[in-house]
């Protein structure tokens, strides 16, 4: 980004927020808090994007003292230079520790005057009381904190704002419930519900990609694209977190969010600006049009100890109290469009836990070329890697170098670390409490979308919670691709990796004898 880009960011951070904030971390002693908010509000302060008059509340029910506050939550900060030392001095200046509880008027009472302590020592004039309250706390807290906050510690003279964490709610119902309970405390506009995908590079570059490329957007319909993957690897189990894990499950956990919001960006027609309600909309139009998944359409797994009994399996987890638990870990769901542009193309979703590697993607296969002069080609693909390695390449054909006249698979490859010197993707959450403080809705979940998106999911989820049913859970070994019906599931779906064989991501240079002919 451009140094005058960079500080016009700066600036209307400042004059959105007339250069003051207090941002409250409530569940400043958790897991969160400590390796992913902390870490991003020291990003945005060492780069210079929070407000001048910044301070940093944390706020748990956990006694601490200020040392050991300051300890846990700057642990998993990364320190590069003696400048980001100096930088990260100057940080813990700004911040403070409150303890108290959730559920009593006292405790807000005593956040509040400490807050107001604070804006009274830094001067403050009214318009810059704002107050950014962030929930790093699990949802069985998310009510009875929104309420001591809007009863006790909002001040209706500045700027609030609620930074939610999900799980937002379970199925439609609860989610409404939990909707309809924030709703009537705080104002939609107050509201920044939080999905960490929005924040990562890649999801944040499809929207450039669909709008700014005339070639694109000609052939992203049903007409050219055949099927649509989006594919979540984890390389590690619920190791410790099967407790949590075990009442979600990998649907609620990663795909009826962060999937979804990724497929939602890729099908959803082009905003009428970039404003973030008109983005907001096109993405509720969209999810309004996919229908409930079918029991049929879904292919549920669940991990097994691997092969050379060195990694254990779900069951065997010390965290997990149900040792016959159905929880599925993993998940391929074919999810259809009924609108005119995609009608009849599967989007398929798979994520799973402990599988073979790190990768979040979408593949966007397109179709066979009619009449095709040529033999044995394989499918265009568009693929835009989320992590790891970020990078957007596109599957072609071409004749293969040399005397001879066959057709090769290749690719045109933007790879980030390659194309970019100096590549420095800031952290999802860093991206997104920006956001916060710019009062860029774009990036954040409206009421309307999670319960568009949970109407998709609520049916599935209630077959496989449903003890009567038994859908069938297929096992899958630690480490492996999943389970091994994984791929006559995604070739019904339309997925065909005809004469790709060859053909390998990252790039290498081609074989010597392939080259020769
Ligand atoms: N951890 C992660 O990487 C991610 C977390 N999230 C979401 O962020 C939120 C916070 O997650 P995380 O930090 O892992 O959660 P934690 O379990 O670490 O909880 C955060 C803090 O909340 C308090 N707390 C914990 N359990 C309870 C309880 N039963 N009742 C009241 N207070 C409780 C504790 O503080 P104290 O006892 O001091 O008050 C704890 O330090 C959740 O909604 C989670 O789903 C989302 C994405 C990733
Ligand atoms: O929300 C969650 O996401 C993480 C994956 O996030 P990433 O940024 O590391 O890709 C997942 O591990 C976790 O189970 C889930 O709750």
């Amino acid at each position: 980004m451009s140094t005058s880009a960079i500080q016009q960011i700066r600036d209307q951070v400042q004059h959105e927020l007339h250069g003051a904030v207090t941002i409250v971390v409530l569940g400043a002693s958790g897991d969160l808090a400590k390796k992913k908010t902390y870490p991003a509000l020291f990003g945005l302060f060492k780069n210079g994007f929070l407000p001048s008059n910044t301070h940093i509340v944390g706020y748990a029910r956990t006694k601490m003292t200020h040392d050991q506050y300051l300890e846990r939550v700057t642990q998993y900060i990364k320190l590069g230079t003696e400048e980001d030392k100096a930088k990260l001095n100057a940080f813990k200046q700004v911040t403070s520790y409150q303890s108290g509880q959730y559920d009593q008027a006292e405790s807000w009472i005593a956040l509040n005057q400490a807050i107001e302590q604070s804006e009274q020592d830094r001067q403050l004039q009214p318009a810059q009381r704002n107050r950014v309250y962030y929930m790093a706390l699990p949802p069985s807290v998310f009510i009875p904190v929104a309420q001591g906050i809007k009863q006790h510690v909002y001040n209706a003279t500045a700027i609030n704002r609620l930074v939610v964490e999900k799980p937002f709610g379970m199925d439609t119902e609860s989610s409404n419930e939990l909707g309809d309970a924030l709703g009537a405390l705080f104002k939609e506009e107050e509201i920044y519900r939080i999905d960490h995908y929005l924040g990562k590079e890649m999801v944040k570059n499809v929207m450039n990609l669909r709008f700014a490329n005339i070639f694109f957007a000609h052939a992203w319909d049903r007409q050219f694209i055949d099927n649509v993957q989006i594919t979540f690897k984890e390389p590690f189990g619920t190791e410790g977190r099967g407790g949590y894990f075990d009442d979600f499950g990998i649907i609620r956990d990663v795909m009826q969010n962060h999937l979804l919001q990724v497929l939602t960006l890729i099908a959803m027609e082009r905003p009428i600006s970039t404003d973030s309600e008109a983005i907001r909309d096109e993405k509720v139009k969209v999810l309004k049009c996919i229908r409930p998944i079918k029991l049929d359409n879904a292919l549920l797994g669940q991990y097994v100890g691997d092969l050379d009994g060195k990694k254990p399996g779900y069951l065997d987890d010390d965290s997990l109290k149900n040792k016959e638990s159905q929880t599925p870990t993993f998940a391929a769901l074919a999810l259809f469009i009924e609108n005119e542009r995609w009608e009849g193309v599967p989007f398929v979703l798979k994520a799973g836990k402990a599988l073979n590697e790190a990768k979040v993607e979408v593949r966007i296969q397109f179709k066979n070329v009619a009449g095709n002069l040529y033999d044995d080609t394989a499918r265009n693909e568009l693929v835009i890697r989320i992590q790891p390695k970020e990078s957007v390449y596109m599957k072609f054909n071409s004749k293969q170098p040399g005397l001879s006249y066959q057709t090769i698979q290749t690719d045109l490859d933007l790879s980030y670390h390659d194309r970019y010197t100096d590549l420095a993707i800031p952290d999802a959450y860093e991206s997104l409490i920006l956001d916060v403080l710019r009062n860029d809705h774009s990036n954040f979940v409206r009421d309307d979308e999670l319960e568009a998106s949970w109407k998709i999911f609520t049916p599935l989820l209630h077959a496989i919670d449903d003890p009567k049913q038994h859908l069938p859970l297929v096992t899958y070994p630690y480490g492996s691709r999943g389970p091994q019906e994984l791929n006559a599931f995604v070739e019904k779906f339309g997925y065909d990796r005809s004469n790709s064989d060859a053909y390998t991501w990252p790039r290498q240079s081609m074989a010597p004898q392939q080259n020769k002919l």
